[in-house]
């Protein structure tokens, strides 16, 4: 047999839900969720790799049923995060929930936390033809989905017979998300997994599993570090910055809750909020404004200033820089 599984899937910890909590991190959202719509639940997670912190005190809520999209520039710590939620790999500190139960390494699950993680190095095994591939799902998985993983196949015309190491790179990925999903996971974590596709399919391929996350319940945490990348993909965000979350929200609530406002050279903006970004000319400034949550605040422009929303990338890079900017300060103090 050549290489060794995809990243079929679970795993899975047992315990008990806790308690409702408010914790945010880094830039917060505006309502915090309630026990049962939360699918992962970090707690000052951090991760070291010998001298090097690959996760710092990572705090943050995922919705339930969602697609989320974990985003970062490469080594900002996204394959760790999604190996810890997995129970692949244990964090240094902190505590992890999974639909309320903690993440234990090499446990086999109960029907309640499964989660199925794709890995960017996802290998089938090349002499296995894609029948056989479920075959192995089903055999390795406490919940095995047959009629789930073969509708993912059919959706896609990937042909049962061919072996794997004959398709391509982009039906191989079909074929691990066909036996991730036949393992039924409340949670599934794909790490940079579209990046084989074209276009068009990584378009296809994320609206289905968008309708497969509101179907079933499941939550979806995709990894990518191309912002271009993100559009239309995830409904909400968890950006991470050199092990950091930066920012992490409803990708709706997020754009509505930031501005750029332009205007008249100033030391601070003319309406409330907090500063993400200012930026001046002798003449002229530009605030990136994140808006306070009452809708009265949003009324405020004084004579000469313009308000416009952000772009998705625009509220990406923004933070991005805000972040590395904080770390540079962070690192001149030290
Ligand atoms: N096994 C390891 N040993 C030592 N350092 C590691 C190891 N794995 C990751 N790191 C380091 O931890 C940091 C985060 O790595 P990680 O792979 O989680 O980032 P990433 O955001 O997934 O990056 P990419 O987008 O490039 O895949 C990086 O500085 C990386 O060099």
């Amino acid at each position: 047999m050549s290489e060794g599984r995809e990243g079929v899937p679970g795993r899975f910890g047992t315990g008990e839900r806790t308690e409702r909590s408010e914790g945010r991190e880094g830039v917060p959202g505006r309502h915090s969720m309630s026990e049962r719509s939360v699918a992962v639940r970090a707690r000052d997670v951090s991760r070291r790799y010998g001298s090097v912190w690959a996760l710092r005190e990572c705090s943050f809520e995922l919705p339930a049923g969602r697609i989320v999209a974990l985003v970062g520039a490469n080594g900002a710590g996204k394959s760790t995060l999604l190996s810890i939620i997995a129970g692949t790999l244990a964090a240094t500190h902190g505590s992890l929930l999974v639909h309320g139960r903690p993440v234990a390494r090499g446990e086999s699950g109960d029907a309640g936390s499964r989660v199925a993680i794709l890995a960017q190095d996802k290998s089938l095994y090349r002499d296995f033809n894609v029948s056989d591939m479920l075959r192995f799902g089903r055999s390795t998985n406490r919940v095995w989905d047959q009629r789930r993983a073969l509708s993912w196949l059919a959706r896609f015309d990937i042909p049962l017979d061919r072996r794997c190491g004959r398709l391509s790179g982009g039906q191989r990925a079909q074929v691990a998300l066909a036996v991730a999903l036949g393992s039924r996971p409340v949670v599934l974590l794909l790490d940079e997994p579209l990046a084989n596709l074209d276009p068009v399919a990584r378009t296809e391929v994320t609206g289905e599993l968008m309708a497969e996350a509101a179907d079933g319940d499941m939550t979806v945490m995709l990894s990518t570090h191309i912002i271009a990348e993100l559009s239309g993909v995830g409904d909400h965000l968890l950006l991470l910055d050199a092990g950091r979350p930066v920012l992490t929200g409803d990708v709706e609530e997020l754009l509505d809750g930031h501005v750029r406002m332009t205007g008249p050279r100033a030391d601070q903006p003319p309406g409330p909020g907090t500063v993400v970004q200012a930026q001046h000319t002798d003449r002229q400034s530009t605030f990136v404004l994140r808006r306070p949550p009452e809708p009265t605040a949003h009324a405020v422009v004084a004579p000469g200033w313009t308000v416009q929303p952000l772009t998705l990338d625009e509220l990406i890079l923004t933070h991005l820089k805000a972040s590395a900017a904080a770390h540079r300060a962070r690192e001149a103090a030290a």
